[in-house]
């Protein structure tokens, strides 16, 4: 285990430094982030409720101004971004294609190309049947397998993840890890994900970033030497147990600090 925040090696896809977050309600949502993502990895923000991680998400994503501190992207840049939310926000009256296609529309892609490349995207997840359904047609991991097909239809650089899958039962869970582990494969587009489960942090990164609260805080940078296929198999491992058992006991920490 690390010390929290320690710069990954080389220059990273994205560097926060000091980044602090006060709401003007005086909560200090975040504190004296340093933090360092590179470009490719998929890394987990784990903590207890209310330490920070969403504030933190909301901030890479620029939705919300840090108080202090600053986040830099390579390049000077920020590359292009793709969000999804615990609540899949589909629009009930389009389909699951036009739900797929809205961002290329708001980006005036024409029309053939955007339901051809929102076809493909939800192909890739696994939903090239219900194309034509709407949202109320469709069962709770299939709105979210949609609200991801969205998320990434523009081919973003850094897929920003809060919690997508909290409000989904166990099996759909583990279906959609699996589903997002091989878009990640297949893309490589960076990806952050916040979560409150270490089971879940440990099947999918490649890092995980403990956070601790009141003030939100960086508390613990754990690497996962884990087999390059993740799978039912991993998942019932003594290797995947180990990890779990590492990443828990960070948290504890966390928890009592
Ligand atoms: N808009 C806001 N105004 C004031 N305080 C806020 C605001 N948003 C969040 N907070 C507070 O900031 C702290 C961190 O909240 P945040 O949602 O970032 O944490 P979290 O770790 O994502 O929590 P959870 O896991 O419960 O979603 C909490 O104390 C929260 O009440």
């Amino acid at each position: 285990m690390n010390p929290p925040g320690l710069p990954v090696s080389g220059a990273p896809l994205l560097a926060l430094r000091g980044v602090t977050k006060r709401y003007a309600n005086g909560t200090v949502a975040v504190q004296g982030v340093d933090l360092g993502i590179a470009r490719g990895g998929f890394v987990s923000l784990l903590g207890p409720s209310g330490c920070g991680k969403s504030t933190l998400l909301r901030m890479i994503a620029g939705l919300v101004p840090p108080t202090a501190g600053g986040i830099a992207w390579e390049g000077g840049r920020r590359p292009s971004l793709g969000f999804v939310f615990q609540d899949p926000t589909l629009m009930p009256w389009r389909t699951a294609l036009d739900n797929v296609a809205l961002p290329l529309r708001l980006a005036h892609v024409p029309k053939a190309e955007r339901q051809e490349r929102a076809r493909a995207m939800l192909a890739l997840v696994g939903l090239a049947e219900a194309a034509m359904r709407y949202p109320r047609e469709l069962s709770g991991g299939m709105r979210m397998r949609v609200s991801i097909a969205r998320a990434l239809v523009t081919e973003p650089e850094v897929l920003l993840l809060d919690e997508p899958f909290a409000a989904l039962d166990e099996i759909t869970r583990f279906r959609l890890n699996n589903d997002l582990l091989r878009l990640w494969e297949a893309r490589r587009f960076t990806a952050v994900f916040v979560t409150h489960s270490i089971f879940e942090s440990v099947y999918l990164s490649e890092r995980v970033v403990v956070m601790a609260a009141h003030p939100g805080r960086l508390h613990a940078d754990i690497a996962l030497e884990a087999p390059a296929a993740r799978d039912e198999a991993f998942r019932t491992s003594p290797a995947y147990a180990a990890l779990c058992r590492t990443v828990s006991g960070a948290l504890e920490g966390a928890m009592a600090a």
